[in-house]
């Protein structure tokens, strides 16, 4: 069972001490029991101090044991999903894009959100269960001593009991991941909502259609759910029927069949009212179970699945990498890669034959999907090559090379993803970051209280120009950039062009940057002009197109 093998590899507290621990509460909750049954037997004689003082002994195990139990196991719990969550995280950052791409993000938030937070949930349930089933052993033994008939016919009856419950609890278990699965559908339609709020916003004809879309998916889960909650709260209320059922046979049956004393009869009824309650916390937890279960299942095959994406990426990840600060030449031998198929048809790019020297100003061009950025993916380490040798310095970069490789670059992406916080970068100076400030034309606009930006709620420009005031700080020798001047004003872009770019070439960066600009091809040393997946041309240092650069 998926969610036993993961309590069992995660735990930390020894089995036997938890067992002794349970078994301690559930013997002081059942001694509890057998003391109040046998003194209101004797309720005519006279009140035996020692008794009294067994019972508040009793109950002071009782508290001792269950708080200990309870905390053990929150802890416990708490501390698995910790790791496992740490470990899903560590294992996703050790993997490889496209892969990554292909799981999806909402399964594994899913995975990371929900799966971890039912586990958490079902944790106490299932510890209060995994006692009733001790208190209803004792409660059992306490039968067999006072009477045997009783004994045999209520272990016969709950036998049955349980046996036609959890067959029919049984036939549920495939409904669950097929509920959850309904449930992911509708937290990707929620992502969906609030990712594309702008969007929604904006449009009531979209709105409709995507709540309308929602609503199905939503309806779905509540369908699915609901049928598997109607179906638990029978197997509930069939478990109570059995209960009751047995008391009847107890009071009626027993009496005249055997020799049982009315004493005996009494004492065996209270005793099977006593696990009403507890038979009845086993019947419900069976469904939290199989939900956890549920749960852990998926967690540990999305921890399986991630884990063979980290093995397969083979980096040096596991290892520290020692970042490279300079390089002479990058090579492309006859580099070709190619997504997965699409509808039948896969893109490619390639074969690349290309060079890279220290300190170049290289541009990329062409058209809306030929490929540019899967060269720049591919340049930068991100893809693999399928075919084609990749050289760092006339030396083949193998993949257990790649991490090192990667840390030639600082990447400004189309869709890049701007950190609050200089992860793993050393912060300037004050004097430092306030010239960057100042050549960026940001002032006034951020501060950076050590290495936390005070804000990066800015305008779209104002971000890109504050990603590059980061890959600046970071100072690797590559910096490439993905239509980095797109959403400038023209001013900021001409400055761009003419002066950051030169003064980056100057201080010994080499810059690789997609751009659609072609009024300032001229800046560059060399220019890959692209198409479906091809460079159709290589252009060295293009003459000025002349006059202003006036937009
Ligand atoms: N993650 C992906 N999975 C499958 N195919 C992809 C993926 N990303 C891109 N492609 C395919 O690769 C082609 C080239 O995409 P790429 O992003 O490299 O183009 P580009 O030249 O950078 O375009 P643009 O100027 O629009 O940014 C696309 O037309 C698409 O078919």
């Amino acid at each position: 069972m998926p969610l036993i093998d993961l309590i069992r590899r995660e735990m930390t507290t020894k089995p036997m001490t938890m067992l002794v621990i349970a078994a301690l509460a559930g013997v002081s909750n059942a001694l509890v029991m057998a003391i109040i049954n046998t003194s209101s037997s004797l309720a005519d004689e006279k009140v035996d101090l020692r008794t009294v003082a067994l019972f508040g002994i009793v109950v002071a195990i009782y508290i001792l044991s269950q708080r200990r139990m309870m905390q053990i196991t929150a802890i416990e719990v708490e501390e698995i999903i910790h790791r496992l969550r740490r470990g899903l995280i560590e294992t996703v950052a050790r993997s490889d894009l496209l892969p990554l791409e292909q799981i999806g993000r909402s399964n594994i938030l899913a995975g990371l959100i929900r799966d971890t937070q039912t586990i958490s949930q079902a944790a106490n349930i299932l510890v209060i269960a995994a006692q009733s089933v001790i208190l209803i052993a004792l409660a059992m033994i306490y039968i067999l001593i006072t009477d045997r008939t009783a004994f045999w016919l209520s272990t016969g009856f709950i036998a049955i009991a349980v046996f036609l419950v959890v067959r029919r609890l049984i036939d549920l278990r495939n409904k669950y991941p097929m509920a959850m699965g309904k449930e992911n559908l509708v937290f990707q339609s929620m992502r969906d909502v609030l990712d594309g709020f702008k969007e929604v916003k904006l449009s009531a004809a979209r709105r409709d259609a995507l709540l309308e879309d929602m609503v199905v998916v939503s309806e779905l889960a509540r369908d699915a759910k609901a049928d598997l909650q109607v179906k638990s709260g029978n197997e509930f209320v069939f478990g109570q029927t059995m209960i009751f059922l047995l008391l009847g046979v107890v009071v009626f049956l027993v009496p005249s069949i055997g020799d049982t004393k009315p004493e005996a009869v009494v004492q065996t009824a209270t005793a099977i009212l006593f696990i009403v309650g507890p038979l009845g916390m086993v019947i419900q937890a069976v469904p939290v179970l199989a939900m956890a279960n549920a749960a852990a299942d998926n967690l540990s095959r999305m921890d399986q699945t991630l884990r063979e994406i980290a093995a397969a990426s083979a980096t040096a990840t596991t290892t520290a990498v020692t970042p490279l600060t300079q390089f002479d030449e990058i090579r492309f031998d006859g580099i070709t890669f190619a997504y997965a198929p699409v509808g039948g048809v896969a893109f490619g790019v390639g074969p690349f034959d290309l060079t890279v020297r220290q300190g170049e100003t290289i541009f990329i061009t062409g058209g809306n999907g030929s490929g540019k950025s899967t060269l720049v993916r591919l340049l930068v380490g991100l893809y693999y090559p399928d075919r084609g040798m990749l050289r760092l310095n006339g030396q083949v970069v193998d993949r257990h090379f790649y991490d090192s490789y990667r840390s030639l670059f600082s990447v400004i992406y189309a869709d890049y993803h701007l950190f609050r916080r200089l992860y793993g970068i050393t912060p300037p100076s004050a004097e430092e970051f306030q010239a960057l400030v100042t050549l960026m034309e940001m002032g006034g606009k951020v501060a950076l209280d050590k290495d936390v930006f005070d804000t990066i709620d800015l305008s779209s420009g104002q971000r890109k120009r504050l990603a590059l005031m980061v890959s600046m700080i970071e100072d690797r020798p590559i910096l490439v950039l993905d239509e980095w001047a797109a959403d400038q004003d023209p001013q900021f872009r001409r400055k761009f062009y003419r002066e950051l770019l030169p003064l980056l070439k100057a201080r010994g960066k080499t810059v690789i940057a997609i751009t659609h600009d072609d009024r300032y091809f001229d800046v560059a040393d060399r220019r890959i002009a692209m198409e479906e997946g091809r460079v159709v041309a290589i252009v060295e240092r293009e003459a000025a197109t002349g006059g202003e650069d006036v937009e």
